[in-house]
């Protein structure tokens, strides 16, 4: 399997190169279970965002991110918006996502007691990586819907040359996408 290598916060990881479309593979980057490269990265991006009151992530990837940023924060709590409305929801309060990898409209959701706590607070938008800028965008839709004002975007990587000449994303690494015909990266 083709491979890609990863640079980010001080530590390596060889990226299994992977078919997610007709036309498109990307460098499969999954944190869950890195315990190094998750405090790493959270370590170098509190040098980086603004300050806010809480951060929000979308499940599942962005989890260890949000809790260990929070962690060395010193923020108490932090919220995880799910893709799907689970039965122990009381009164969720949702939105809709279509990310790259996902590929169908998904729904986001918090509970309204989170939403609440939402309403007039600076909220942090954190996330894995964004490619499309469809997940962050559809938290952002939340946030703002809850009455909470977005103050960034972070993420440890931005992948594809749309997500890579933003200014409007904190970011400490670039991902390449690879066009379906090669293993040469598209940008
Ligand atoms: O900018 P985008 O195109 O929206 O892509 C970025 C999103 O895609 C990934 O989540 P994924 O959909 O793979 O879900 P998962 O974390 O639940 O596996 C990643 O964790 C981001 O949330
Ligand atoms: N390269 C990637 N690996 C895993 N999930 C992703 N979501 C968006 N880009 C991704």
């Amino acid at each position: 399997m083709d491979e890609y290598l990863l640079k980010v916060a001080g530590v390596e990881r060889k990226l299994p190169i992977v078919r997610i479309a007709d036309n498109i593979k990307i460098a499969s980057f999954v944190i869950l279970g890195d315990t190094e490269l998750v405090e790493a990265a959270a370590q170098e991006l509190k040098e980086r965002i603004p300050d806010a009151d809480y951060f929000i992530t979308a499940e599942a990837k962005g989890i260890p991110l949000v809790y260990e940023l929070s962690r060395l924060c010193g923020k108490k709590r932090y919220f995880v918006a799910r893709k799907s409305i689970k039965p122990y929801m009381s009164d969720p309060f949702a939105t809709e996502v279509y990310s790259i990898t996902t590929q169908r409209k998904q729904l986001l959701c918090i509970e309204k007691e989170e939403s609440d706590l939402i309403k007039g607070k600076r909220i942090l938008i954190v996330d894995d990586v964004i490619s499309t800028g469809e997940s962050s965008r559809a938290l952002e839709a939340l946030v703002t819907r809850a009455g909470g004002t977005v103050v960034g975007k972070a993420a440890i990587l931005a992948e594809g040359k749309d997500a890579v000449k933003r200014d409007d994303i904190i970011y400490l690494g670039e991902l390449p996408l690879f066009p379906i015909e090669s293993s040469d990266a598209i940008q």
